[in-house]
């Protein structure tokens, strides 16, 4: 760098902390939008922006700073933080938004490059899920009987899939979902025993309407179920056809498309088959509004009265969290008993009611492992239709680093650096321990700390 670059980066530096030592809002704000670089940088002292803010009282500066990801724990040259200084000159009401954990600060250990939607498997919306029309029984029932319909068929939650007889080789990704028309599907939609769920239709750049004979040139989907196996009653042509008895690891096998049906159709018909009769009262119910509700048949049922979340499919979340160590170059990893042997993922747990995501994180890892958390920040979350969990991907910023290991629930905890990850994520069987398969959430959110694209 040239000496006439260096004072020219040094004066903006000075303008930008200037601007947030006088509370000058809009243009802390413009200089960020051009270089979010500025945010950590430090003036004579080694006084940051943070600190500038702090020492004058300016709470809107220090919130922009803090909600742009500027590190709050740099010290100046007396040792002091952002904190001390509020603190030190009375700002109270700052010094405490400062310390708090629940605000947006986040040390500069965490990956800055924010992540993308819908780029984990079981993800991706092939379908417009159109929940208007779940209410409208006439245009359901005629899209049953439309030629164009597609149907898809589940016996016990196992999708009917096939495959082209030339892939036979390379099974993983090839497995397509079989796609009937209303001919093929007639007997199994008589059966009182099939669940009829309408799952969406397809998006305009996926079916032009040019191309569909129908009315509203709308392509439906429905997923049946049934408990008996069907296949008698359903015309199947191709040959090479059969239900995915193993969801796991057989669903991690379609095509990413077809992964984000599944995800949805099998999540709801999981439902059905698990909640038969009304949760409230015990009484019978009937499947409504395109198979997104059972109604309760009991005169006066509690159900029947306002809304209530029994009557609905139910999702439940997870948070699971890749724990960073504070250097920074380490992440802790766990196993179950039931993992295969040498398999090390994230750690994870159910979200408890009147829990918030980041709470729900630092309770399981600490429950898990020992070790106690500072920030928390969502990376991604994922469809798990096994049978209906969101899985809620975070960032977790240790604060402590000792490992005390809850037996009941993980064999082992470690911390593992980043060159045995690396290891693990590319030399496969000879590294010191294995990775979940990529399509697992886990193994995205360790690919997205080390750096590494999550196609790769
Ligand atoms: N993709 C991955 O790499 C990983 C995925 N997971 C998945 O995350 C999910 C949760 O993780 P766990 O460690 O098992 O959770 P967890 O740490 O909360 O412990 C599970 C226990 O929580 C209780 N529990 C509370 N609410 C529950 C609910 N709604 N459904 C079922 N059990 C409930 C049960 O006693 C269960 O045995 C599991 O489905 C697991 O398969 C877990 C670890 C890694
Ligand atoms: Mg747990
Ligand atoms: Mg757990
Ligand atoms: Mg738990
Ligand atoms: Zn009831």
């Amino acid at each position: 760098m040239t000496s006439v670059q260096m004072s020219a980066k040094d004066e903006m530096v000075e303008q930008f902390l200037d601007y947030a030592s006088r509370g000058d809002l809009a243009n802390v704000s413009t200089m960020i939008s051009h270089s979010s670089q500025l945010l950590n940088e430090s003036g004579r002292q080694g006084w940051t922006a943070l600190m500038l803010a702090a020492r004058n009282g300016h709470f809107d500066v220090i919130k922009a700073l803090l909600l742009n990801g500027c590190n709050k724990f740099l010290v100046n040259k007396s040792g002091q933080t952002a904190y001390d200084i509020a603190k030190f000159w009375g700002h109270r009401h700052i010094a405490r938004f400062l310390a708090s954990s629940g605000d947006v600060t986040l040390p500069g250990i965490l990956p800055s490059n924010k992540s993308t939607e819908n780029e984990t498997y079981f993800s991706k919306e092939y379908l417009n899920r159109m929940s208007d029309k779940r209410t409208d029984s006439e245009w359901l029932s005629a899209k049953q009987s439309s030629p164009e319909t597609v149907f898809i068929v589940f016996h016990n939650l196992d999708p009917l899939v096939t495959t082209e007889p030339e892939e036979r080789n390379d099974i993983q990704s090839q497995l397509k979902l079989y796609r009937f028309g209303r001919d093929s599907v007639k007997k199994v939609l008589e059966n009182s025993d099939t669940v009829v769920v309408f799952l969406g239709v397809e998006k305009q750049e996926c079916s032009p309407s040019s191309l569909v004979s129908n009315e509203d040139g709308l392509i439906a989907w429905f997923a049946l179920n049934t408990k008996k196996n069907p296949t008698e009653s359903l015309k199947v042509t191709a040959s090479n056809s059969f239900f995915l008895t193993k969801p796991m690891p057989m669903l991690l096998m379609l095509n990413e498309d077809e992964a984000g049906i599944v995800a949805q159709a099998r999540s709801v018909l999981a439902w059905h088959s698990r909640y038969s009769f009304c949760p409230t009262c015990g009484g019978k119910t009937k499947v409504d509004e395109g198979g997104y509700k059972r109604t309760c048949l009991t005169d006066g049922c509690k159900s029947l009265q306002g809304i209530h979340n029994t009557c609905y499919p139910r999702v439940d979340p997870v948070v699971i969290m890749l724990v960073l160590h504070p250097d920074g170059n380490r992440c802790l990893l766990g196993r179950k008993k039931s993992f295969p042997p040498g398999m090390f993922s994230c750690l994870a747990g159910f979200i408890e009611p009147g829990e918030t995501i980041e709470n729900a994180v630092r309770r399981e890892v600490l429950e898990e492992s020992g070790v106690t958390i500072g920030p928390v920040q969502y990376v991604s979350s994922q469809p798990w239709p096994m049978p209906s969990s969101l899985m809620i991907g975070c960032f977790a910023v240790a604060v402590s680093t000792d490992i005390k290991v809850d037996e009941n629930e993980i064999e082992d905890a470690r911390w593992f650096t980043r060159q045995e990850v690396m290891d693990a994520l590319v030399k496969g069987n000879q590294a010191v321990f294995s990775m979940p398969p990529r399509q697992a959430i886990a193994h995205y959110l360790v690919k997205h700390w080390i750096g590494i694209n999550s196609n790769l």
